[in-house]
């Protein structure tokens, strides 16, 4: 059997790119900022106290960012190489047990879906269609076709927004109105808020494929309904049942091409709907990075006894380090859920074979610490450790698809045409 297992860490970024001038983001490191942070003394959980749901606080943490699993894969020298300086406050392991690596993003966007797609070897080279203004964001025909087709009363919000902050200001309203509040943000989305009960969940997805057919001529990436619950602006709560309703990928992915030559390819979390669902042969949903991890585990069990021959993908997405701790600029609960992570990081590498190709990644940064809610335009982490890889620098690679073409390469598939396979790279640079 051939295997691979990809956790991407969503939104852990290691460093500013080279072009993150382009994207307002020079100087982002939401390692390094959150490390920083953790360094200059006790840093406790969130100002805003304990919240529930999927955009639950972290518990409380104090003194250095403590990632003893993920540094012995080599994240601290891949930071270290791609940032210029060692984060503050760690030390780097005696040795690594991982080939790492920073990568620079080759697509024009630096959200999910581009990320992602990037990872899996089809970069996004077209520009997105974004609604850039703050207030009245979307063009009036478009909601007026919405208002019309969904037949509603009408919609709130109309702006760029975080959406915790938007349901604390305007669900009340929305329940009294049954408008629903539609807003955006920097990445290509147009997010629908709405609640569970006054609403209705099935009636939210319902208004979402409306939205996703209007939205075509504007070439927009995502819709993502945004359910939430409780009684009034106090105890609103995101719940887990967020949907995202993406594009299909410009060409086949390294998943379909698997998938297409009778691999299977399991979605842990979302990322099915991140790809569209093209080249999924199974999803698993999980929400919260415990039940992701455990799914995960759970998906290389039942993989552990294939025949020969099979060739099996494993893919998660951990997506609370950018819903919950990223967008909500909440450091101390970003530490929290990287501590959690590295500390079950050690259940996975024990149920690994010494030929599973194991990979974790980012699709962009979150830096918590940057001015607004958005992504950062930010190198990312290649740590991968198994299939015959000599632990030590695998350098700066030149696109998040080299993750893409090194798979290819794993699993006997032709190469893709973008990206270049760290699998048989001669070690470029000293540790
Ligand atoms: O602020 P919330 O609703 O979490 O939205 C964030 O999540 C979206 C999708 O990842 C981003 O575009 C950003 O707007
Ligand atoms: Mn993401
Ligand atoms: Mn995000």
């Amino acid at each position: 059997m051939t295997r691979a297992i990809v956790l991407v860490l969503d939104s852990f970024g290691i460093g500013a790119a080279p072009d993150a001038a382009d994207f307002g983001d020079a100087g982002a490191d939401t390692l390094g900022h959150i490390a920083a942070a953790c360094a200059r003394g006790s840093l406790q959980g969130p100002e805003t106290g304990p919240r529930q749901g999927p955009d639950a606080g972290p518990s409380k943490r104090t003194g250095p960012l403590r990632l003893p699993n993920l540094a012995r894969l080599g994240l601290f020298h891949a930071h270290r190489d791609s940032s210029g300086s060692l984060a503050a406050g760690v030390t780097l392991p005696e040795s690594v047990e991982g080939a790492y690596g920073h990568a620079r993003e080759i697509s024009s966007g630096k959200d999910t879906p581009s990320g992602h797609w990037e990872i899996a070897g089809v970069p996004v080279r077209f520009e997105w269609g974004y609604f850039k203004n703050q207030q009245q964001s979307f063009p009036r025909e478009l909601l007026e076709a919405l208002i019309d087709e969904a037949e509603l009363p009408g919609v709130l919000g109309d702006c760029h927004a975080s959406g915790t902050e938007i349901i604390a200001r305007l669900g009340e309203e929305h329940v009294a109105s049954g408008k629903p509040i539609v807003y955006t943000s920097a990445d290509s989305v147009f997010q629908i808020a709405a609640h569970e009960q006054y609403f209705g969940l099935e009636r939210l997805y319902r208004l979402c494929e409306i939205a996703r057919e209007l939205l075509e001529p504007y070439n927009i990436g995502r819709v993502i309904a945004r359910p939430f619950a409780g009684d009034d602006a106090a105890s609103f709560q995101r719940t887990a049942n967020r949907r995202d309703y993406s594009v299909e990928p410009p060409s086949p992915t390294v998943l379909q091409r698997l998938h297409d030559a009778g691999g299977e390819v399991v979605s842990v979390g979302k990322i099915a709907d991140i790809y569209a669902h093209c080249g999924i042969g199974r999803a698993v949903k999980a929400s919260g990075h415990d039940a992701l991890m455990d799914a995960t585990l759970a998906e290389v069990a039942r993989s552990a006894t294939r025949a020969p021959g099979e060739r099996v993908l494993i893919m998660t997405n951990f997506v609370d380090f950018d819903m919950v701790y990223g967008h909500r600029r909440d450091v101390a609960g970003y530490a929290a859920a990287l501590e959690h992570f590295d500390a079950r990081l050690p259940e996975l590498l024990a149920r690994l074979d010494a030929d599973d190709l194991l990979i974790l990644t980012a699709d962009h940064g979150c830096d918590p610490t940057w001015r607004g809610t958005d992504h950062t335009r930010e190198y990312v982490p290649v740590l991968a450790r198994g299939a015959g890889l000599t632990p030590g620098p695998l350098g700066e690679r030149h696109s998040f698809a080299d993750i893409g073409q090194s798979l290819a390469s794993h699993f006997g598939l032709a190469p893709m045409a973008d990206g270049e396979s760290f699998l048989s790279a001669p070690l470029k640079g000293a540790s």
